[in-house]
């Protein structure tokens, strides 16, 4: 019987549940929102759809009520506030910060031994907060941001190259910031070929702007921030959680050492599976790579920073 949790069940939440339960990744997915009957709501009208799409797991929805969240393998942090057009995800840290902290704690006393997984912005930030206030092994602790943005890579590559982006691989790592984020074009490949065969260096330089910004540009279209690929990013670290799948996955995890950090909760490819971050993967970076990778992880520090401000940590 295995459980996952999904805490705020806005566009983000939602949207990952949903995915969840028709890819039946889960018996049981429970939403939970501060919302009076959103959760309730929303879970109702999924559980309407099990018939018509022939899925089995079963959506609770529960307003604030943290008993029904109990024995979760899984849980997912999306509650907060997401970006208006012309804001940047750091700026939602005042009202974010005291969200994802009383949440991650209060999910801890009912499920002591899950695996969470942070999605509320800033991303990073959240993460280690999370690591921080709740004292539970490094492990334990995932971001996801990284899952996403290697998404929205590959499928601008994909336009790119005019080709079906399922046959292109790439990841992003670093911060999930309009700034922060490395797209690793050298790595990038279409059919286990280099993208630099196929692409000049200004077609890829326009493709890394594009997934760097890929957020801010679905906010300025949306007028909030986008869903779909979201919960999907999201439900797909859950799926290799739950199912022990080991994939690579780019995600926010606690350094210690590693890439020449420590201290920070930040985007590198790492092995997700049953325990969580089973193992982080160290590539070569060349020194460019690596600068972009020091000046990320002093960003996101520097958003860090604010939380001591807050007193948060
Ligand atoms: N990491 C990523 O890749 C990524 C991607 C997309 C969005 N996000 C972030 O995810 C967050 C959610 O985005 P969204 O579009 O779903 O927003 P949304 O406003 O649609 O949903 C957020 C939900 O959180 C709920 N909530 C607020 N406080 C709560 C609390 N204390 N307990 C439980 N629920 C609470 C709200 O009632 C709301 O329903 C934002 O911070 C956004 O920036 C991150
Ligand atoms: O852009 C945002 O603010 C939301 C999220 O981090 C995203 O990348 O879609």
């Amino acid at each position: 019987m295995s459980k996952v949790t999904v805490v705020g069940a806005g566009n983000v939440g939602a949207t990952c549940a949903n995915v969840l339960a028709f890819n039946e990744v889960a018996d049981e997915v429970v939403m939970l929102d501060v919302k009076e009957g959103v959760s309730e709501g929303k879970a109702m009208d999924m559980m309407q759809t099990a018939q018509l799409l022939g899925f089995d797991t079963t959506v609770v929805g529960c307003t604030n009520d943290y008993a029904k969240t109990a024995n979760s393998d899984v849980v997912v942090i999306t509650s907060g506030i997401p970006r208006k057009p012309g804001m940047t995800r750091e700026e939602l840290i005042g009202v974010n910060a005291g969200i994802v902290k009383s949440v991650a704690g209060n999910i801890l006393k009912y499920s002591p031994d899950a695996i969470i997984v942070v999605i509320s912005n800033p991303m990073d930030t959240m993460t280690y907060l999370s690591l921080k206030s709740l004292g539970l092994p490094k492990n334990k602790i995932i971001g996801m941001g990284g899952a996403l943005d290697s998404s929205r890579f590959k499928y601008f590559l994909s336009q790119a190259l005019g080709c079906n982006a399922n046959e292109v691989e790439g990841m992003v790592i670093g911060g999930h910031g309009d700034t922060t984020m490395i797209p690793l074009a050298r790595f990038a490949t279409y059919k286990g070929l280099p993208v630099s065969n196929f692409l000049s260096k200004e077609q890829i330089d326009e493709v890394v702007k594009s997934t760097m910004v890929g957020g801010a540009t679905l906010t300025g279209l949306l007028g909030t921030s986008a869903w779909y690929a979201p919960g999907a990013a999201g439900a797909y670290v859950v799926e290799s959680i739950i199912k022990n799948q080991k994939k690579m996955i780019p995600s926010c995890v606690a350094l210690e050492g590693e890439y020449g950090q420590s201290d920070i909760c930040i985007g590198v490819p790492a092995i997700i599976g049953r325990n969580g971050v089973e193992k982080i993967v160290e590539i070569e970076l060349n020194a460019e790579e690596k600068e972009l990778f020091e000046k990320s992880a002093a960003a996101v520090r520097k958003t860090n920073d604010v939380l001591a401000e807050m007193n948060a940590i």
